[in-house]
């Protein structure tokens, strides 16, 4: 089904359709819409793959756009990429609370929204249809993403290299899965990750190795999530399926016993078994050859971080000031790390600072001993995820006689406005303001660009660009005046002059001690005030006109979550430890604190050891776009029906939004007037010129095109001749070729 043919509401009355009849796949234009069943639907596995490989099939699908992607990949000897996104607006607050205690109260806990609880429990009724209604008028995340990238990796690995390395590729999501994704109130299996898999390519044409790259894990779910969510799945699978051994080696407890876990109130999820799934990590482990020591190693550090929430604090004098409490927490974490009870305690309750050049020892209140605590619980946590994936990709690089070609899939966060936003919504919402501006770019900007550069009648179709949002995250620009200064700011991923654009202000403030997120909201406003995408609101907070609507952030917790600070006695604690793997996180960090000293905007501040989390960002989007910018892409677009989690539930409503937000119906209405499928004349003449009947007076390739179009009559309106290629309009190559092909022509050559 291709919805270029079609007006907006046959678009949408289309999808809907199809939705109903399991085609949950159509395409927009060159855009594969893919709207989640929230069911398994038979649209999967090797028939279904053999049958797009010979195509026999070609009906929209993941599969043909991988299958796409990999001829293109092979006939144009470019890289490709498959971008995966979902744009959702979503609600948290006050309903979505009321609906977990209705969950709770009918003894359902876990499961998003019961089918049978809606007909038996009548009194309940009223309150889903509103918590319905209000649902699928804001829609949410888990819209498909991950089992989209998962279905597309799928279609590659059933390639097959001989070497088994395929396997290794699928066999990392369930890792990545087990320490990247958590249940939230919106999808089960939600990753709070970004990510993006590279596959590399033999010369033949076979899989031979992979790297995996990711962003911005959301750490801060290590020491709190909100109530009605879970932790890391890790955490619940590890306490559940660890053998006896391992389990008395690692002092595990039950998951409702550790604070880190305690405070969401959610243990499991329906359907789903955590022991079972720690079996299924382990092995995959094993698949990616990570050694059966090194597992252990990893199993101690997540034990760690469980039980390092559990370290309390006495108080030791009246000014608060605390030690720990040497109980079963505090020897178990130290046991784990290989470190001593001192030394724990050290790093937990006193801070060594240089204060007028001499070096003095301060002791930390039981707010600061906890702060700290939550800190090295999250750094411990994260650098494990990163350690991780830098072994997988150890494991994926063997193909190192590689071509050079690849497909990338990525598979990041979609547009996130709820009724609070902090700071992981302006970083994810920058993101997809970058993504969003790369979309544009392939089927508005470069396909108008074709149509004017080859000089074919074109009136401009009229699309939102948001390179006015981005100018204001990323550039720089003198407010006097209003003139636009476009200073570098992303050579050297660093801003070189002063700083006016959000990600500057922000880490601009970040660096004075004495900032507090009022003050960074009053300096937004004092700068930004007359920029059209930016408005000021009251108190800590302001709002940005992003190309999928406007947002309001709460600066509450930016400049903190922003700085990131491990303290250095911290990751000194951890260089300490006699345990390797603390050992490794510590290297890292003091080689990335070492690595900024040659940085000249940073001010070395005793603390200043890391790059800003907005700063490593912006850089890693930077190098993630470049590597974009190479490759022919493929764009999947994830719509989620409703934010029930259900199937056969379909919110007219919801979908538009989504269809809106991420510009899909445009391309529709590019597609429908423009000229989609092009071919030079060289290849047309080549292809077809042996069918014209009678001779040219020219043998040139566009007069040869135009002869051939001419003799098999094919519509004017089907078509353009541009100075170096023929434009066709959607399908109409295909159409023309069928013409072609069918025509008495071919039929007197054959015989
Ligand atoms: N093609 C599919 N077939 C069957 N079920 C699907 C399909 N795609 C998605 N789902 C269901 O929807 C759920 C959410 O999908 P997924 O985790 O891929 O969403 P997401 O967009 O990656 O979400 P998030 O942004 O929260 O990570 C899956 O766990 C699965 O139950």
């Amino acid at each position: 089904m291709q919805l270029s043919y079609l007006s907006e509401p046959s678009v949408l009355y289309n999808l809907q359709y199809r939705y109903s009849q399991d085609m949950i796949y159509t395409k927009a234009g060159p855009v594969l819409v893919a709207v989640n069943p929230f069911k398994k639907v038979a649209l999967y596995g090797n028939e279904y793959i053999k049958a797009y490989r010979n195509k026999t099939m070609d009906s929209p699908h993941v599969y043909a756009i991988a299958d796409s992607a990999l001829r293109e990949m092979k006939s144009d000897e470019v890289n490709q990429s498959i971008i995966i996104s979902s744009h959702y607006k979503g609600p948290t607050g006050i309903l979505k609370y009321a609906w977990l205690s209705v969950i709770q109260k009918l003894g359902l806990e876990s499961s998003p929204l019961p089918t049978d609880a809606i007909g038996t429990h009548q009194p309940y009724n009223l309150i889903y249809l509103i918590l319905f209604f209000y649902m699928v008028h804001h829609g949410e995340s888990g819209a498909g993403k991950t089992e989209t990238a998962k279905i597309a990796m799928q279609y590659l690995a059933s390639l097959g290299g001989g070497s088994g390395i395929e396997y290794e590729i699928l066999q990392t999501n369930p890792i990545l899965e087990a320490f990247g994704n958590a249940k939230t109130l919106r999808n089960d299996n939600s990753s709070r990750f970004g990510k993006l898999i590279e596959i590399h390519f033999s010369t033949t044409g076979r899989i031979c190795g992979a790297m995996i790259q990711t962003f911005l894990l959301e750490k801060s779910r290590v020491v709190q999530c909100a109530v009605g969510e879970r932790s890391y799945h890790i955490f619940y699978q590890l306490c559940a399926g660890a053998p006896t051994t391992l389990r008395e080696k690692l002092n595990l407890k039950k998951v409702d016993e550790y604070k880190y876990l305690k405070q969401s109130c959610c243990y499991s999820i329906a359907g789903v078994d955590d022991a079972e799934m720690f079996r299924a990590v382990t092995e995959a482990m094993n698949i990616v050859h990570i050694s059966k020591e090194d597992q252990d190693n990893v199993f101690a550090m997540v034990s760690a971080v469980l039980w390092l929430g559990d370290v309390s604090f006495t108080i030791i004098d009246n000014e608060n000031h605390v030690e720990i409490t040497v109980e079963e927490a505090a020897e178990t974490v130290s046991r784990l790390l290989g470190c001593s009870i001192e030394d724990l305690n050290l790093v937990l309750s006193k801070r060594h600072m240089k204060v007028n050049n001499e070096n003095i020892v301060q002791k930390l209140t039981l707010t600061q001993a906890t702060d700290t605590r939550d800190a090295l619980a999250k750094a411990l946590y994260a650098s494990l995820f990163e350690w991780l994936v830098e072994q997988i990709n150890k494991s994926l690089s063997v193909g190192k006689r590689r071509t050079g070609r690849s497909i990338s899939i990525l598979d990041i966060y979609g547009f996130e406005s709820f009724d609070k936003n902090s700071f992981e919504q302006f970083c994810i919402n920058y993101a997809n303001e970058r993504l969003q501006q790369h979309f544009n770019r392939h089927l508005f900007k470069l396909e108008q660009e074709e149509y004017v550069e080859d000089g074919i009648d074109w009136a401009k179709v009229e699309f939102e660009d948001n390179q006015d949002c981005l100018n204001l995250f990323e550039k720089h620009w003198e407010n006097k005046g209003g003139i636009y200064n476009w200073l570098i700011t992303m050579d050297s991923g660093f801003p070189t002059k002063k700083p006016l654009g959000l990600l500057s202000l922000l880490d601009e403030e970040s660096t004075f001690p004495n900032a507090t997120d009022l003050t960074f909201a009053n300096k937004l406003k004092q700068h930004l005030d007359t920029n059209s995408c930016f408005r000021g609101e009251r108190g800590k907070a302001f709002t940005v006109r992003h190309y999928a609507g406007e947002v309001a952030y709460d600066t509450s917790g930016f400049l903190e979550k922003n700085r990131d600070l491990l303290h250095m006695d911290s990751i000194q604690f951890l260089a300490k430890c006699k345990l390797s793997i603390p050992q490794t996180f510590a290297s890292k960090m003091l080689a990335q604190s070492d690595n900024l000293e040659s940085i000249p905007y940073r001010p070395s501040v005793a603390d200043s050891q890391k790059l800003s989390v907005a700063m490593k960002f912006k850089g890693q989007l930077f190098q993630l776009m470049q590597r974009l910018e190479s490759t022919t892409p493929h764009f999947i677009r994830c719509i989620k029906p409703n934010n029930l989690q259900l199937p056969a539930i379909y919110g007219q409503e919801l979908v538009l939004q989504q269809l809106k937000c991420c510009g899909v119906l445009e391309v529709v209405r590019i597609s429908r007037s423009g000229y989609p499928t092009r071919m030079t004349h060289q290849k047309f003449a080549r292809r077809y010129g042996f069918l014209l009947l009678e001779d040219v007076a020219s043998q040139d390739p566009l007069s040869v095109s135009v002869a051939i179009l001419h003799q098999f009559n094919i519509l004017p309106e089907m078509y353009q001749v541009g100075y170096t290629k023929l434009f066709f309009r959607t399908g109409q190559n295909r159409q023309c070729t069928d013409l072609l092909l069918s025509s008495k022509a071919i039929n007197k050559y054959i015989q």
